[in-house]
């Protein structure tokens, strides 16, 4: 047997020294192979990559936030090789939504585990999505907190108070799916391929994250009371609040170029996005 862990040392800023001893520990004299691939932070995906075609793994492990889990995605990508999460980031979104383990010793356990789960794969405009992508407010709140000097959740609550009293206004959005063509006005437009954001919000209630299908959440208004709901994973929502589309592709147009991120990085501001799925593109441990 034959690992790859990939560590981000910097993630969550969590010294990764206690992780690395309890993994070594667990694995004993299971493994044959142990390498770790430390990232940098410069050029990660290409020397993965080219790490991964030299060397033959039965097994990927990421320690790190989503950023990291992306980075081994985008490598592993239609392979069976199967990758083991161990949320060490300070955003752990797939993590979450998968609903994996939060303490260390049990997120190994099903990290060496047998089972696994192959999930869907979004690509919006081309950039490979995990879990959640959104147009509108959400990503200004993150454009705002990633500029703001305070990090943690008081960051994100001192950065969001002035974008959100800066973004009330709705703006039309044209949808055209593999089914129908509509518009649709609202304050931020969701693309879910699972249910919740790395909070916990439970937004997409009915997704499952290899049945080929994504959802467009339609963000109506800014109502409180809904969000507090989507928080306390009450299933139904005020329809006036939230419009959920399944489909199977999708395309975009904002009224206005529009604040844009995936999996909680922000990607500027765009007009139009264009979404595929492939399914069951990632063998994810469980
Ligand atoms: N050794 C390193 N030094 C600095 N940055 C690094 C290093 N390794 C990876 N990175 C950066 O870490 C980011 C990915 O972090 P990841 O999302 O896994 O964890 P995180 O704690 O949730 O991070 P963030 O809070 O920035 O989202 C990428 O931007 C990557 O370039």
């Amino acid at each position: 047997m034959a690992i790859l862990l990939i560590l981000n040392p910097i993630s969550g800023d969590i010294d990764k020294s206690n992780f690395l001893k309890v993994l070594k520990n667990k694995l004993g004299k299971k493994v044959n192979t142990l390498n770790i691939f430390k990232t940098t932070g410069k050029n990660d995906l290409e020397l993965l990559k080219q790490h991964l075609q030299e060397h033959t793994y039965n097994k990927v492990l990421v320690a790190g936030g989503d950023g990291t889990v992306k980075l081994a995605a985008e490598c592993l990508l239609n392979t069976s090789i199967p990758i083991g999460v161990i949320p060490l980031g300070s955003a752990n979104g797939l993590a979450t939504d998968l609903e994996l383990p939060t303490t260390l010793d049990a997120s190994i356990n099903v990290a060496l585990g047998q089972n696994t789960r192959k999930i869907d794969a979004l690509f919006i405009n081309g950039n490979l999505c995990l879990h959640m992508s959104d147009l509108g407010i959400n990503a200004a709140l993150i454009k705002s907190y990633e500029r703001s000097s305070v990090r943690g959740k008081i960051g994100y609550l001192f950065a969001g108070i002035p974008t959100l009293l800066n973004n009330k206004n709705p703006q039309n959005f044209s949808i055209e799916t593999n089914e129908q063509k509509l518009i649709r006005h609202g304050i931020m437009l969701g693309i879910a391929n699972s249910r919740r954001y790395g909070t916990g919000a439970l937004v997409n209630p009915e997704g499952i994250i290899d049945d080929g299908y994504f959802e467009l959440l339609i963000f109506k208004e800014l109502n409180i009371k809904e969000i507090i709901k989507t928080l306390r994973d009450e299933k139904s929502y005020n329809s006036s609040f939230l419009e959920i589309i399944s489909c199977q592709q999708a395309k975009i147009c904002c009224e206005t170029p529009t604040d844009f991120q995936i999996d909680g990085e922000y990607l500027g501001k765009i007009s139009s996005v264009e979404i595929k799925i492939e399914q069951k593109a990632l063998n994810i441990m469980i």
